[in-house]
């Protein structure tokens, strides 16, 4: 039987965009590996990879195990949390910096302080968002989950499709309504739902002309420059042709964020906390095989500006001479 939709499309932010569907497979279907070899996303779903997670971890459960310690939450004056590099924000001992105001703030909260603002929460005050690499000082119900998540079948995946090895597991409780903004990181990423309800939009690496993402040594480097709440198509008239493929992940589900795909992120509105973890890979040793593919080309641009920046020093010299390269002779 077909079990009703525990949401319904008005807790959904309304954007300018055309959106596909992106596949929802049963863990055991063998389109599941063809996806993830070709870099597609696919909402893997009936798994045990969280099962540990969708059975026990409510925010009331977390308060109680996920340790005593001092915990990273971003804070927000808007219900976006648009990532930010701290190391290539301009300061005393960083004069290449960049001039640069943060939408957001980092703070330390123990998990009480953080579930109280949570439910005293009114308009007006900043938004809240957990967001914590998972170390030794959770508490042991926490550990136990997470060494009964279904290792063998997320191994199996890392080694058939050459991912390098695991760096970190996010656990993310978001306030409803919060939005991570459109980016993309250089790892591959098994995104699990734990609690409550997510809106994932994702597009691929060759939708790179259509996403503007700031320069590699702006802050907000990996980040769409495109404010998806109200895009300036004087600036960025492409973004028009940005084709996207959403899902809503509900609790148990595994989203594959394949490496270099953009993804903007939405904890339902009016539909209370969510709690996520994710598991980020880095890159396995890639051969250069021609031709080359979308997500090696945004690598292969990424180490241009870089190396452009070192030579040149001034970011602001980076631009024209990028122009005066390109304009009238490769263009
Ligand atoms: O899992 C992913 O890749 C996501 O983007 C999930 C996203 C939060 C990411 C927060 C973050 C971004 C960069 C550095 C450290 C933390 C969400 O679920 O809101
Ligand atoms: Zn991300």
């Amino acid at each position: 039987m077909c079990e009703e939709k525990q949401w319904n499309s008005t807790q959904l932010r309304r954007y300018d965009l055309e959106l596909e569907q992106i596949p929802r497979l049963y863990y055991t279907d063998p389109k599941v590996d063809e996806l993830i070899s070709l870099n597609k996303p696919v909402v893997i779903t009936g798994s045990n990879i969280i099962k540990t997670a969708k059975a026990n971890w409510t925010p009331e459960y977390l308060e109680q195990n996920i340790g005593n310690a001092g915990h990273t939450v971003m804070l927000s004056k808007t219900h976006k949390f648009k990532y930010f590099d701290e190391s290539k924000v301009l300061n005393k001992n960083n004069p290449h910096g960049i001039e640069f105001t943060p939408p957001t703030r980092k703070t330390k909260m123990k998990i009480g302080e953080f579930m109280r603002k949570l439910r005293e929460w009114k308009p007006g005050n900043d938004r809240l968002y957990l967001q914590q690499p998972l170390n030794n000082t959770i508490g042991d119900l926490l550990v136990r989950d997470f060494i009964n998540f279904d290792w063998e079948y997320i191994n199996n995946k890392q080694s058939k499709h050459n991912w390098g090895p695991l760096t970190s597991n996010l656990i993310l409780i978001s306030q409803e309504g919060n939005v991570t903004p459109c980016h993309y990181d250089e790892q591959q990423n098994f995104f699990g739902q734990a609690y409550g309800y997510k809106r994932c939009i994702l597009f691929p690496p060759s939708d790179f002309e259509c996403l503007y993402p700031h320069p590699v040594y702006h802050p907000h480097d990996r980040q769409s420059m495109v404010d998806f709440d109200k895009p300036d198509y004087t600036r960025f008239p492409r973004f028009k042709f940005a084709k996207g493929y959403e899902t809503v992940v509900e609790p148990g589900d595994v989203l594959y964020i394949p490496i270099y795909w953009w993804h903007h992120i939405e904890s339902l509105m009016r539909g209370g906390p969510t709690i996520s973890v994710n598991f980020w890979y880095k890159v396995g040793p890639t051969s250069l095989e021609y031709p080359l593919k979308d997500h090696q080309k945004v690598s292969i641009t990424r180490n241009v500006e870089k190396m452009l920046l070192e030579v040149l020093q001034d970011p602001k010299e980076v631009g024209p001479l990028l122009r005066s390269m390109v304009l009238g002779r490769y263009t």
